[in-house]
């Protein structure tokens, strides 16, 4: 049984949703770009509606202080996922400044990708090990892409860590068995079209993990 994140979420209902089905922690965009992205007011008033015992993640790409500062300001954030290229200090740098837990994004392809996982196991709370994008993507995650999981059989890491990539209610079982994943990431694989999540899909996925 892993843990599960539901990523990207936009609506108060498909929150309840994911809550109700027992996901763990609940994922907000603060990436404009992103077709799930949300506003710092439309943020606040959906972590309003996150029940207690479900973590409330802010995912942000190469994050500047001010926006940190201005985010956290309005909305009660536990942890803050950054999914850019964020060197090691800098995750250390954001701890420090939040003062909540950071958990780093990295992505892998390729067993030469393996290494940032150690890197990053020094400095972050926790670790989400995603698909690398392709090359020229227009977002750094969620794309709705996987990786051979086969990289990661046998492999253990100094932070509690995530499984995410392409996951979706039929293939999460496979992938957690494969790898271990004590919890698992997913936005496409709950959604009808980019951006927009769907609650049976939600309540699937929750339950083929579990
Ligand atoms: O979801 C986004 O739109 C996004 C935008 C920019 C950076 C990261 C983003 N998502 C990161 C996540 O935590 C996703 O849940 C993870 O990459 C898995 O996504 P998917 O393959 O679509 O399930």
């Amino acid at each position: 049984m892993a843990q599960v994140k539901i990523c990207g979420l936009r609506r108060p209902d498909h929150i309840a949703a994911a809550a109700e089905a027992g996901a763990r922690y609940v994922g907000l965009v603060f990436f404009p770009k992103s077709p799930r992205a949300v506003s710092i007011g439309e943020a606040a008033d959906l972590a309003a509606h996150v029940p207690v015992g479900v973590a409330r993640v802010g995912l942000f790409v190469d994050p500047d202080d001010a926006l940190l500062d201005e985010t956290l300001a309005r909305v009660p954030l536990d942890i803050v996922q950054l999914h850019g290229s964020e060197s090691p200090d800098r995750v250390a740098a954001v701890k420090t400044l939040t003062g909540l837990p950071v958990m780093k994004s990295v992505g892998l392809s390729d067993p030469a990708d393996l290494p940032a996982l150690t890197d990053y196991g020094l400095v972050a709370d926790m670790l989400l090990v995603d698909a690398k994008p392709s090359r020229g993507a227009e977002l750094p995650g969620g794309n709705g892409l996987s990786f051979d999981w086969r990289l990661l059989v046998g492999r253990k890491w100094l932070r509690p860590w995530m499984l995410a990539g392409g996951l979706t209610a039929q293939n999460v079982a496979e992938a957690i068995r494969l790898t271990g994943a004590p919890a698992v990431d997913v936005s496409s694989g709950v959604e009808i079209e980019p951006g927009v999540k769907d609650e049976a899909l939600i309540r699937a996925f929750v339950a083929a993990a579990a």
